[in-house]
């Protein structure tokens, strides 16, 4: 028989695949000294303790929708701890370090995507550009917090996470729920994105428990991953197309659903994304709100704040403003001061 050539079974629609560093490589090139290592672990024990109920102050999450701009987040950063350190017997601030982005559709998916913002996908600058920006933010003592989207995106970065987030589009994906089962910190898992609280909070109890799962070894090599569970999950009030969920009533609501489900009942509650409309100049008022519930005692356990040092949004062009975001609105600097001395005086 004549040998015929067959036509290859896959790859039919992939344009090309580029080697990456091994995560192993990226954290050996980019150690974390010990002034790091000890800031994430007193970011990562701070948030545990607020979430058990163990130390009375208040989380609070605060930062860029999405980092864009390394320099601007280091100004930020130096800004945040300077304000973190005065606040630090009442608060306790995480920096958002956001460098993943879900999207609803499509859009810049975030700085290790793409971090020239481009379309030129130079993933591999992107992971060394995020993993150096967060060496120097742990430096100065600030514990830093992230949305875990690519499933191996941790082997990268994990090490230097005091908080971590799936976000309201994964919070239903099992693959997410897995990964949050085996990570070192605290979990916070937002509601769906039609308001659905019932999503979260089977979310925490599928990363409570133990899982096996495939992923990436350090060494960037396929692994069975086997994990413990991880107790600390917790639930994020995001609001949704369903209206805002920041109120005490949906606050208690949410504490109730948690509680019958043997679950904590103390929240993160966000005051972007559905409880604000995506609209920055609504934050200050949900914080208001949220300020009046924690004086009050009660379920908020922590605060979520977009932030950064120029208000709004802006489109990724030319001429684009320092420290304003590219993708949600965010508070600028000034407001970001005031919400926070706002929220210490709640916690007095
Ligand atoms: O937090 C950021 C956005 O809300 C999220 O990435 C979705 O954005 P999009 O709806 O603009 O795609
Ligand atoms: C994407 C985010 O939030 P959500 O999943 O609530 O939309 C975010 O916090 O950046």
């Amino acid at each position: 028989m004549t040998a015929v050539l067959r036509r290859p079974l896959d790859g039919a629609r992939t344009a090309a695949v580029t080697p990456l560093p091994s995560p192993a490589l990226l954290r050996h090139e980019l150690p974390a000294s010990d002034v790091v290592a000890d800031a994430v672990h007193r970011g990562r024990d701070g948030a545990e303790a607020i979430l058990r109920g163990d130390d009375d102050r208040l989380l609070v999450v605060v930062g860029p929708c999405s980092i864009h701009d390394a320099d601007a987040a280091r100004e930020y950063g130096a800004r945040l701890a300077e304000r973190a350190a005065a606040h630090a017997d009442r608060l306790h601030v995480v920096m958002r370090t956001y460098f993943e982005k879900p999207r609803s559709t499509v859009g810049w998916k975030g700085l290790i995507n793409d971090p020239g913002l481009d379309g030129t996908f130079d993933v591999a600058r992107g992971l060394r550009t995020a993993r150096s920006l967060m060496l120097d933010l742990a430096a100065t003592g600030l514990p830093l917090g992230c949305e875990f989207l690519d499933p191996i995106t941790p082997q990268y970065l994990a090490d230097l996470v005091s908080w971590g987030s799936i976000g309201a589009r994964t919070a239903a994906s099992q693959v997410h729920r897995q990964l949050a089962s085996g990570l070192s910190m605290p979990i916070g898992i937002k509601n769906g994105t039609d308001g659905d609280v019932g999503v979260a909070v089977d979310a925490i109890g599928a990363a409570a428990a133990p899982h096996a799962f495939m992923g990436v070894t350090a060494e960037g090599l396929a692994g069975l991953i086997t994990t413990t569970g991880n107790a600390d999950a917790h639930l994020i009030l995001r609001g949704g197309s369903s209206g805002t969920n920041y109120d005490e009533a949906s606050v208690a609501a949410a504490a109730a659903a948690l509680e019958a489900a043997g679950r904590r009942g103390r929240v993160v509650v966000d005051a972007s994304h559905g409880n604000s409309g995506k609209d920055h100049r609504r934050q200050p008022a949900v914080v208001a709100d949220l300020a009046r519930q924690v004086a009050q005692g009660g379920p908020v356990a922590g605060v979520m704040i977009e932030s950064f040092l120029a208000e709004g949004r802006q489109e990724i062009g030319p001429d684009m403003v320092r420290g304003r975001s590219v993708t949600d609105s965010c508070v600028g600097w000034e407001t970001t001061v005031e919400l926070l001395d706002l929220l210490a005086a709640a916690r007095r």
